[in-house]
């Protein structure tokens, strides 16, 4: 194993041919037994070797780092070689690759750990195959149980437009929002650390989490907290403008048939559409944001953040995520929601179901997509989880983060 007494050592190769342990030949024996006679010894070991002919280079530590995005625990892997050679992790976690020499198991160690011994891991083709074979049947129940229920945690974005709180996008069907993306089989992801340099652009800040979880009231917050630095997007819509309102204020207003062909040419971060008129973010208005250097604070649907994920929008990827039902009916005692469910939008008290939901959705969320999430925030109590997001927005704009190695290529 890479980074093993052996390794370390730099005087045993592959290929070198094994002649005595402790003075004992083995010319004759099988691995089995030569392992039994290094189990048994104690202190000391002097081993006999015939060299492998190698004219290679002393190879350098490779420096491949992935994040992990499953959990792994070797003990309950019937396929791995040997369980106590296999190195466990978690999703989200780093880890360098120290050999890819095998298809089938990679040696890999834990970033920033001291232990120097790397690991065995299933290599990313393995892992793949493996969750291409055992994946579909645990996930294709989902979309069913969701639309099965209504499908208002997957209806949001636009509606930041708190200035109209009327059209509360919660209202609006949003046209992609049940679909599940049963190609996607996250198994590793290579990354490499990116830190914004002073006056750099900023990353997108992304927000995501269940239907009335606060996403609105935590970015209000932001905006007040800082509104030379905070910008949310306008969104466009296809509806006539009222009298009050002003183009680029409230919406900008463009016609049906513009709107459609902007969809065509996938114009829009997200759209949707209510009572027959389009609504939806433009990547253009996330980009005039940016351009001006402030930091733009977008809500998506779960499904979107894979299409932000570019070397352009380098998005942060916050899940806000609801307490426990029992905090929840403390704290939303007072709070109300905009119905998703009457025509009029009218605000009303959170419901026992409305709370059920808001759990429910967030565990499926998690289970989905939780390999996107780079920062996952309990909003439990209001002024405690502003306060988190307030200094992990901070964090991504002054210390380096792990960040898709793609990212940073241009
Ligand atoms: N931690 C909290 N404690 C108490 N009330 C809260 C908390 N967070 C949000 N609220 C309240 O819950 C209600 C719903 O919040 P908000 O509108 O921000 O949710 P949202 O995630 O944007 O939902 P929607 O998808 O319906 O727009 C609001 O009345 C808000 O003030």
């Amino acid at each position: 194993m890479r980074g093993g007494a052996a390794d370390r050592s730099g005087l045993i190769h592959v290929g070198d041919e094994l002649r005595e342990v402790n003075g004992i030949p083995v010319d004759d024996k099988k691995p089995d037994e030569i392992i039994h006679i290094l189990a048994k010894s104690q202190g000391a070991i002097t081993f006999k070797i015939i060299p492998g002919i190698k004219d290679e280079l002393p190879s350098k530590e490779p420096m491949m780092f992935v994040r992990t995005l499953f959990d792994y625990e070797p003990a309950e892997d019937k396929a791995i070689p040997c369980k106590e050679a296999g190195l466990a992790f978690k999703r989200g976690d780093i880890l360098q690759i120290m050999s890819q020499d095998d298809a089938t198991w990679w040696q890999a160690k834990q970033h920033g750990h001291a232990n120097p011994r790397a690991g065995l891991i299933p290599s990313k083709q393995f892992q793949e195959r493996r969750f291409a074979l055992c994946r579909p049947a645990a996930h294709v129940l989902q979309p069913q149980n969701i639309s099965s229920r209504r499908s208002s945690g997957f209806r949001r974005s636009f509606r930041l437009s708190r200035r109209d709180r009327k059209t509360n996008k919660s209202m609006y069907e949003c046209k992609k929002s049940d679909q599940y993306d049963m190609a996607d089989v996250p198994t590793y992801e290579e990354v490499t650390t990116y830190r914004r340099q002073n006056g750099a652009k900023h990353r997108l800040l992304v927000l995501v989490g269940p239907t009335g979880v606060g996403l609105n009231e935590l970015k209000r917050k932001l905006l007040i907290s800082d509104p030379q630095h905070f910008s949310v997007t306008i969104p466009h819509t296809s509806r006539p403008k009222k009298n009050q309102e002003s183009d680029g204020v409230e919406y900008y207003f463009i016609s049906k048939s513009i709107f459609e062909t902007d969809i065509q040419n996938n114009k829009f971060v997200e759209h949707g559409e209510y009572k027959g008129n389009f609504y939806g973010t433009s990547l253009d208005s996330v980009r005039s944001i940016l351009s001006k250097n402030k930091a733009c604070l977008l809500d998506v649907q779960p499904h979107t953040i894979k299409h932000l994920r570019t070397a352009e929008f380098k998005p942060y990827v916050v899940f806000v995520k609801p307490p426990s039902i029992e905090r929840l009916r403390e704290t939303r005692r007072n709070a109300t929601i905009i119905s998703g469910k009457d025509d009029k939008g009218s605000a009303k008290p959170f419901t026992e179901d409305d709370f059920l939901e808001m759990v429910s959705t967030a565990q499926q969320m998690e289970n989905q997509y939780g390999h996107l999430f780079e920062k996952v925030i309990v909003n439990d109590d209001l002024a405690v989880a502003f306060t988190e997001l307030r200094s992990a927005l901070k964090k991504v704009e002054t210390d380096g983060h792990w960040v898709p190695i793609s990212w940073t290529h241009s």
